[in-house]
């Protein structure tokens, strides 16, 4: 099935966001700065970074905004509200919340590849709201109650 990808005028000129290896599940996400600006992010500041680019993708599907493993595993940075999530109806520009956990400054130029995009299925659950839930083995228990020992 095909997304709907528009390139905005900022954007024109970078490379469509590819997927790396064949079977790679995430399109690679690149900045779409301006050609001569650097955009940096101090440690722990974050930051919008543009896209350039929108969508129209198909009713009953989301894109996931994720970080690239490198990036948080070198430099700390990653995304922060990973993952991102893109609405079908949204067709204002893909953005990136940026951010640097780490402890040095993070230079990001146009086109440096900072996240990448999944694709997702999203199913059309409705609340139902009822008195009583069926009862399970776990009941309440949640947050560790399993413990962590092997
Ligand atoms: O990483 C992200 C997250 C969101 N968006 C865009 C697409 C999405 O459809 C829209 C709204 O995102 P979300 O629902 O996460 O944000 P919100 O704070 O709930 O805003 P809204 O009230 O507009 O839904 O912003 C991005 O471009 N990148
Ligand atoms: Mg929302």
């Amino acid at each position: 099935m095909a997304v709907r990808f528009k390139w905005l005028a900022h954007g024109e000129g970078l490379p469509m966001p590819v997927r790396q290896s064949r079977a790679a599940a995430g399109h690679d996400l690149a900045a779409a700065l301006g050609e001569d600006e650097v955009m940096t992010l101090a440690p722990g500041e974050r930051a919008l970074v543009p896209c350039g680019f929108a969508l129209a993708l198909p009713e009953g599907y989301e894109a996931q905004v994720r970080p690239r493993s490198g990036l948080a595993a070198r430099f700390g940075v990653t995304v922060l509200n990973a993952p991102g999530t893109v609405d079908a109806d949204y067709r204002g520009e893909v953005k990136v919340i940026l951010v640097n956990h780490g402890a040095e400054p993070f230079a990001i130029r146009r086109g440096d590849r900072i996240a990448q995009m999944v694709f997702a299925a999203v199913p059309d659950l409705a609340l139902e709201s009822v008195q009583e839930l069926e009862e399970t083995d776990r009941g309440a228990n949640g947050f560790g109650s399993t413990g962590m020992a092997g």
